[in-house]
């Protein structure tokens, strides 16, 4: 444990969801006072992969898994630059990390980003509540002199909601950047980054494919402008209703038939492309034990999970759209949530989830071979 670690636990810090509920604990990170959406994740491994998405970007993380940080930070599995979380909670954080790859505790790297959190509190009675309540705004006091209850309780209030927020340009890279094929290049691809995990390059890099990241503001014509093989849209923070720009990119995409992949927010933009609407979950899916069914093969996978909205498309239906036909090829086998969509009558897919995901579980990297595939069609 480090001096620092013991001057952070030794601040109390007290968590206020806006219905007015508070957890009493001990500061965590950094000290000070934070806002977001609380969500729960049930990941038990890949924390820095959680911390670091930017799809977080203005959410607070409970993590359900009690025990956090054993294996400290490493310098290789961070997602991007800078964590994204607004705020973190967890119930006991680790006293001393250990791992040949740890280079600082997560408390340490918490508090260097500025990130506020708050331990000691019970993580399962609050993740109950976020069941039984659905997602809610919060807030984490931290320091030695805190507001009264009632203060803080209007403050959460007034921060603001995650419906109706558009956040992939507070995100997503401002210039265009290239990730090289690793090996042989086979294809070019243009992925518009909306909040774009950096395993996600890396997954396609692996198969022979030049990535170029762009902007989200990206327009159709900077799309087209790389030549680009297939077009990639990326997972991102805030409400799909707002995403206007890229589902009309989208858009052009699919009039000209060009190979597209989507992933989270890249499913929930195909969606709408397509006509479909999108709405809020009670609570979300986060965590990296979600069994999904691919529908065309029948087999279910375990799927890593970040989402809060999803597609609102008929399961058990081929769906006419302006693109053709489309249907839904994968759902959430917990809850019948729409997992993934597809084109029947042109090359475009895209899957709620994540197969590109590090920390595990890898059942559905096979996606990124049928984006490969998609693209090898169109050049036969
Ligand atoms: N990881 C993502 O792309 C999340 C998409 C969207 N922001 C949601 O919460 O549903």
């Amino acid at each position: 444990m480090t001096t620092s670690t013991r001057g952070a636990a030794r601040v109390p810090a007290v968590l206020v969801l806006e219905d007015g509920r508070t957890f009493r604990g001990r500061g965590y990170g950094a000290v000070g006072v934070t806002f977001g959406e609380a969500v729960f994740s049930t990941g038990m491994t890949g924390y820095q992969e959680t911390l670091t998405d930017p799809s977080y970007h203005r959410q607070v993380v409970v993590m359900t898994a009690p025990h956090v940080g054993n294996t400290g930070v490493n310098d290789e599995d961070p997602e991007s630059k800078k964590i994204w979380v607004s705020g973190y909670v967890v119930r006991d954080p680790a006293r001393v990390p250990s791992n040949w790859r740890s280079r600082r505790s997560l408390d340490d790297e918490l508090r260097a980003q500025g990130v506020v959190g708050i331990s000691g509190i019970d993580t399962r009675a609050l993740t109950r509540h976020l069941r039984e309540r659905g997602a809610m705004r919060v807030g984490i006091f931290s320091g030695n002199a805190l507001p009264d209850e009632g203060i803080m309780l209007t403050e959460v209030r007034e921060a603001p909601e995650m419906k109706g927020a558009n956040l992939s340009a507070e995100v997503a890279t401002k210039e265009t950047y290239v990730v090289p094929a690793i090996g042989t290049k086979r294809f070019t691809v243009a992925a518009v980054d909306l909040g774009i995990k950096g395993m996600t390059p890396h997954r396609m890099a692996e198969r022979g494919i030049e990535v170029h990241v762009l902007p989200a503001t990206a327009t159709a014509e900077d799309v087209y402008a790389v030549n680009p093989d297939g077009v990639f849209f990326s997972n991102g923070p805030g409400d799909p209703a707002t995403a206007d720009h890229p589902v009309s990119v989208m858009r052009a995409v699919l009039e000209r038939g060009t190979p597209l992949f989507g992933i989270c927010f890249g499913n929930q933009i195909l969606g709408r492309a397509l006509g479909f609407g999108t709405y809020k979950l009670k609570y979300g899916h986060r965590g990296i034990n979600q069994p999904v069914q691919d529908r065309t093969t029948g087999k279910v996978e375990v799927t890593a999970h970040n989402h809060g909205f999803a597609v609102d498309a008929p399961l058990d239906q081929v769906s006419e759209t302006p693109y053709g036909r489309a249907e839904v090829s994968h759902v959430c086998l917990n809850d019948n949530v729409v997992e993934g969509l597809q084109l029947l009558d042109r090359p475009a897919f895209s899957v709620q989830y994540h197969p590109e995901a590090a920390a595990g579980p890898h059942d559905a990297a096979y996606l990124f071979d049928r984006f490969v595939s998609l693209m090898e069609g169109q050049r036969a």
